[in-house]
C-alpha cells in the first residue's frame, strides 16, 4: 500500500472573533471553521477538495502549510509538522491561490522566477530544466519578459503555477485554479496537472468550485462542509449520494417540441436549444446516441451541477449518515 503522505487525525481550528454589537460594545465568539476532521492522502494521489463558501476549505490548506496552527489534533505533511517546521517544509510543497498571485506584480515574470530561484536555494540545473519544462507546457515563452501585472487572468494562472513547481515541490496544493479561466486556459491548465501528476508522481490537494476539475482530474473527491467532512470517495459515488443531475445542452438544426428521450427530462428549451437534466451518475454516450439517432443535430454539451446544488440535495435525503466510502462523523 502506498505510504501516506498528509495525515490529518483529528484536527480542528477554532477562530476568535470579536464582533461589534454596540457603539463601544464587543462580543467575543469561537468559529470553529475546521472540526475533527481525518483523512489521509498517499503520496502521488491526485485529490480533489470542495464545500461550499466558509466550509473550512482554506483553512485546511493553510494548515497543511504551517501558516496556521491547528487549535486540535494531529497533521503531518512528508512527516513533517507544517506548523513547527514550515520553512522545512516549504521546500517540499508548491502552493498556489487562484485568487492571488505569489508573483511580484511590477517585475517581468522571468524576475520573479529569478528570485524564487535564490530564494529556494534551487541547484542552477534543476531550475533550468523545471523552468524550461513549465515554460513548453505551460506556454509561457512569449510572456517571460511581461510584467506580471499585464498578464490576463489565465497567463497570471499558469505564470504562479509554474512559480509553484521550479523547486519541485513533492504536493502541490492548488486553490481555485481555474477560477475566472477561459475554456481554452482551463483545458490547458488541467492538461498541465494531469502530465505533472502522471510523469512526477506529484501529490495534488485540488480545491475548485468547477466540478469538471474534478471530472477530468481526480479519482477521489472529499467534501468538506462546516468544517466537517461530509463525503470521501469517488466523484460518482457523491453523485450517487446526492442523486445529482447533469445537464445535457443539445442545438438542433432547427426549433422543435421538447424532446422525448428515455433517461431524460427537458428543462428548459430556448429557440433551437434545449437543455435535457438526466442522473449525473450515468454515463451520457446512450442518451446522446438517441437524440443523435432521431433528431437533427447541430451540436452539443455537457454541464456538470454545481457543488452547491450536489451538497444541498445531499442535506435533502433522509439518512443522517452521507458517507461515501468513508465520512468520519
Ligand atoms: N482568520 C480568520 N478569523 C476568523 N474567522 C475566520 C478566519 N479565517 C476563516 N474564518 C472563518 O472560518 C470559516 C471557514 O473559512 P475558509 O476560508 O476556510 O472557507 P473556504 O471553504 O475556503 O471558503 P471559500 O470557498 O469561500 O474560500 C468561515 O466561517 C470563515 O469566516
Amino acid at each position: 500500500m502506498a505510504e501516506d503522505f498528509i495525515e490529518v487525525d483529528g484536527v480542528e481550528k477554532v477562530f476568535d472573533v470579536r464582533r461589534k454589537t454596540g457603539l463601544l460594545r464587543r462580543e467575543r465568539h469561537q468559529v470553529r471553521a475546521v472540526d475533527s476532521l481525518t483523512f489521509s492522502v498517499p503520496r502521488g494521489e491526485m485529490v480533489g477538495y470542495i464545500g461550499p463558501n466558509g466550509a473550512g476549505k482554506s483553512t485546511t490548506i493553510k494548515m497543511l502549510t504551517g501558516i496556521l496552527t491547528p487549535s486540535a489534533g494531529r497533521l503531518r505533511v512528508a512527516g513533517i509538522e507544517p506548523s513547527r517546521e514550515r520553512t522545512r517544509l516549504a521546500r517540499r510543497i508548491g502552493v498556489v491561490f487562484g485568487q492571488r498571485t505569489t508573483l511580484w506584480w511590477d517585475l517581468p515574470l522571468i524576475d520573479s522566477y529569478r528570485l524564487m530561484h535564490r530564494m529556494y536555494r534551487i541547484p542552477d540545473a534543476r531550475y533550468r530544466e523545471n523552468l524550461d519544462r513549465c515554460v513548453e507546457l505551460l506556454e509561457l515563452g512569449g510572456l517571460l519578459d511581461t510584467p506580471v501585472r499585464q498578464l490576463s487572468l489565465g497567463q497570471r494562472m499558469r505564470g504562479d503555477i509554474a512559480a509553484a513547481l521550479l523547486h519541485d515541490p513533492e504536493v502541490l496544493y492548488l486553490d481555485e485554479p481555474t477560477i475566472g479561466l477561459d475554456v481554452v486556459s482551463k483545458v490547458k491548465v488541467r492538461g498541465f496537472l494531469r502530465e505533472l501528476n502522471e510523469e512526477r508522481g506529484t501529490t495534488v490537494l485540488l480545491t475548485t468550485h468547477d466540478l469538471t476539475d474534478i471530472e477530468q482530474l481526480c479519482k477521489r473527491v472529499m467534501v468538506i462542509d462546516h468544517g466537517r467532512l461530509m463525503y470521501d470517495g469517488q466523484l460518482d459515488g457523491l453523485h450517487q449520494v446526492g442523486e445529482s443531475e447533469r445537464t445535457l445542452v443539445v442545438d438542433l438544426e432547427r426549433e422543435l417540441p421538447p424532446l422525448d428521450v428515455e433517461f431524460a427530462r427537458v428543462v428548459k428549451v430556448d429557440g433551437p436549444r434545449q437543455w435535457l437534466a438526466f442522473p449525473a451518475a450515468q454515463s451520457a454516450a446512450p442518451l446522446v446516441a438517441q437524440i443523435a439517432a432521431g433528431y437533427p443535430l447541430a451540436d452539443l454539451s455537457v454541464r456538470e451541477p454545481d457543488i452547491e446544488s450536489v451538497i444541498a440535495r445531499m442535506y435533502a435525503r433522509e439518512e443522517p449518515s452521507l458517507g461515501g466510502t468513508a465520512a468520519p462523523s
